[in-house]
């Protein structure tokens, strides 16, 4: 699903590499948490993969298209098949909760009727069931990451990347959310989750991921967050 081949990303303002050197394969299915200090390169890693950014070298292939030969006009298709999660959810702020989801529908060109069937299946998915016509400010912190979680799982993607989905959230709440990503992966979606939370980390047992300094300093299938961090 995911391919990194020696690659290296150098921000022009910054001295050393932000990734270096970096060779990562994730299969269709993982879920995999991405795990290190502020600054060790997490952040980039999932912009690379999303194509926010180019790799100074080296090559990238996510769902068996190589990022370096996709053509400018092909990147929105390219983000448009991932879907995204952030620490502070990212939702228009002046659409409700279901137009918030249905408009990932609409962008793609899908007919109305669809989205009308579409969008209420969704939100039952994530636990949001009669808060449809709610708006992003009537919601707590927890629901207003589940409509993000709808909105970028309500195209199916096959990859979801999650850049500190809990960040924001106490822990139970950051709990239910992690049920709920489980349940998405459980779908066949691919996850990729960026994280600090050792809690979550060493619950869920799952492939760890960790990057120092922009190098990848240890990848172990069912692993925890790591002693003393
Ligand atoms: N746009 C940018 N321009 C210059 N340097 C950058 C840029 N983005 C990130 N960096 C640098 O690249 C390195 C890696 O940053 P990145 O955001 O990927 O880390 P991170 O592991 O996600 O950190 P955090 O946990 O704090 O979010 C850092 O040294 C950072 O200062």
């Amino acid at each position: 699903m995911i391919h990194l081949s020696h690659v290296s990303k150098s921000y022009k303002t910054s001295t050393r590499p932000a990734l270096d050197d970096v060779s990562i394969d994730v299969d269709k299915g993982e879920f995999v948490f991405v795990i290190g200090p502020s600054g060790s390169g997490k952040s980039t890693f999932l912009r690379l993969v999303l194509r926010e950014d180019v790799p100074t070298s080296g090559q990238i292939q996510v769902a068996g298209k190589d990022l370096g030969k996709l053509r400018r006009s092909k990147v929105p298709a390219h983000r448009r098949r991932l879907g995204c999660v952030f620490q502070d959810f990212r939702l228009l702020t002046n659409k409700t909760v279901e137009q918030n989801v249905g408009f990932a529908l609409e962008v793609i060109g899908r007919p109305r009727a669809a989205i009308r069937k579409i969008v209420p299946e969704v939100l039952e998915l994530v636990g949001l069931e009669g808060k449809a016509r709610r708006l992003p400010h009537e919601l707590s912190g927890g629901e207003q990451q589940r409509v993000a979680i709808a909105r970028a799982f309500v195209n199916r993607p096959l990859l979801l990347l999650a850049d500190e989905p809990t960040g924001n959230l106490d822990p139970d709440t950051s709990a239910d959310i992690m049920l709920l990503l489980e349940r998405i992966n459980r779908t066949g979606t691919t996850v990729l989750m960026a994280t600090h939370d050792n809690n979550i980390v060493d619950s869920m047992r799952r492939r760890v991921i960790e990057l120092q300094l922009g190098k990848v300093v240890r990848d172990e299938s069912r692993g925890v967050y790591g002693v003393g961090r």
